[in-house]
Order: structure tokens, then sequence, then C-alpha cells
């Protein structure tokens, strides 16, 4: 996607993916799936993280929490909306918004420079945001910046696309898509499939059957 599509986004506040609570599945499987294990204080990166309330659960759960994301009114907002007042400092690619244990970098994810660095990631709407042609060099970039033994909780949508006039973001990204995407590289697990469909009124009004929402634990070898 052009980066300009989501500044107009972001500026238009035609954000319909933002949820003002945090996810369910991230409540479910983080803890008992994805990062139980580390220590407290491990550092979780969050790519194409928007304003999410995520970042604050996740904070909450006292992790560090550093979120990628190429729009700084998301990020401005983010941090108003929680009251909270970040120092921001710029360096190179990234401007930095900081308060304890919680970061926003604005900038593009493509590029992070870090390697083998780490070793917790959650995507929800970050992968699906992205056209297939971009997916491969997200995948890419995932591998360059983790460390082997690194945890990935990934929440991806697939949808009835007979029904051309759905156009993505969010770009149905199926179990086979997903598995493909990670074939080399990464240990892949499917945690829990379901319909979404009464939840998602904006596929339901444009007449898409069905809309399941996957949570995935994927594990970099
Ligand atoms: C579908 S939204 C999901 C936001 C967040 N994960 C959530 O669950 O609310 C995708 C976000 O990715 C951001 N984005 C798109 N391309 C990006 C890039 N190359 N680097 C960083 N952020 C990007 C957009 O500005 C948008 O906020």
């Amino acid at each position: 996607m052009e980066h300009q599509f989501w500044h107009n986004k972001w500026e238009q506040k035609q954000i319909g993916f933002h949820l003002p609570h945090s996810h369910p599945l991230l409540e479910k499987y983080w803890l008992s799936q994805t990062a139980g294990h580390k220590p407290g204080h491990a550092t979780v990166l969050v790519p194409l993280c928007g304003k999410s309330i995520d970042l604050l659960w996740l904070r909450q759960q006292k992790f560090n929490v550093q979120g990628v994301e190429l729009s700084a009114i998301a990020a401005s907002d983010f941090f108003s909306e929680q009251q909270l007042t970040p120092t921001i400092t710029t360096k190179k690619d990234f401007s930095h918004y900081s308060v304890d244990q919680l970061e926003i970098m604005v900038g593009d994810f493509f590029k992070l420079s870090e390697t083998n660095t780490y070793s917790l990631i959650y995507d929800r709407a970050a992968l699906i945001a992205l056209p297939q042609k971009m997916q491969k060099n997200y995948i890419d970039k995932l591998y360059q910046i983790t460390a082997p033994g690194s945890n990935i909780l990934l929440i991806t949508l697939d949808y009835d696309t007979q029904n051309d006039t759905i156009i993505g973001p969010p770009f149905s990204t199926s179990p086979q898509q997903v598995e493909q995407l990670f074939a080399n590289n990464w240990q892949v697990k499917q945690l829990e499939r379901a319909d979404v469909l009464q939840q998602e009124g904006k596929f339901r009004k444009k007449g898409a059957q069905w809309v399941y929402e996957t949570a995935w634990l994927i594990q970099r070898k």
C-alpha cells in the first residue's frame, strides 16, 4: 500500500480497524501461548500498531512495548487519548514517542535496521493490512529483526472473496497463505479459528457470506 493511502486514512479519521478495547485473542493467548515463559520486562514489538489499546494491555502485563507506525497522527492520538505525555526524539528514519515502558516509533516498518533483536512480536491487522505482493517482504523483515526462538502471536482474517465488492485492506489471508508465507524458517501452529461475520458489520453490509478470524503462534526456528 502506498504510504499516502494510510496518511489519508488517518487524516480523514477513516480508521474502522481501530478497536476501543484490547483484543480478546491477545488476552487469551499472549500469556498462555506466546510469552508466558518470558521473564518480566521482555520487549514486544508491535508492527503497524496504529493507536491500538493492545499496546497498553501489553504494558500492563509488564512488557516493554515498541510499536511501529507510519502515521504521526496515530501516535499523537494514542498518547493524548491515554492522557500520556511522550518525549519525542528523532533518529535517522524514525521519530520515537516514548513514556515508561512504551514507545511508538513513527516511520516505515520496512526501514527497521535491527537484526536478530526481537523475541516477541504481536501482529493484529498488520500482515493483513498489506497486499499479497508486500506480505512476503513483511515476513522477510520479521525474519531479519527477530532472533531464533522468537514467538509471534498473529491474528489474521480471511473472507468470501467471491464477492468482489470487498476491496482490502484488510486483505483476505487464508490459512494456506499463512502456512506458505511462513513455510521456511518458521513453525506455524493454528490456535483458534472462528467465524466472526456477526461482529464484522462492514463485511456483512457488503454481502460477505463468511469471515474467519484465526489466531496463530508462529515460532522462528
Ligand atoms: C489496519 S491498521 C492496524 C492498526 C493496529 N494494528 C490495530 O490493530 O488497530 C494498519 C496500520 O499500519 C500502518 N502502516 C501501514 N503501512 C505501514 C508501514 N510501512 N510502516 C508502519 N506502519 C504502517 C497504518 O498507518 C495503519 O495504522
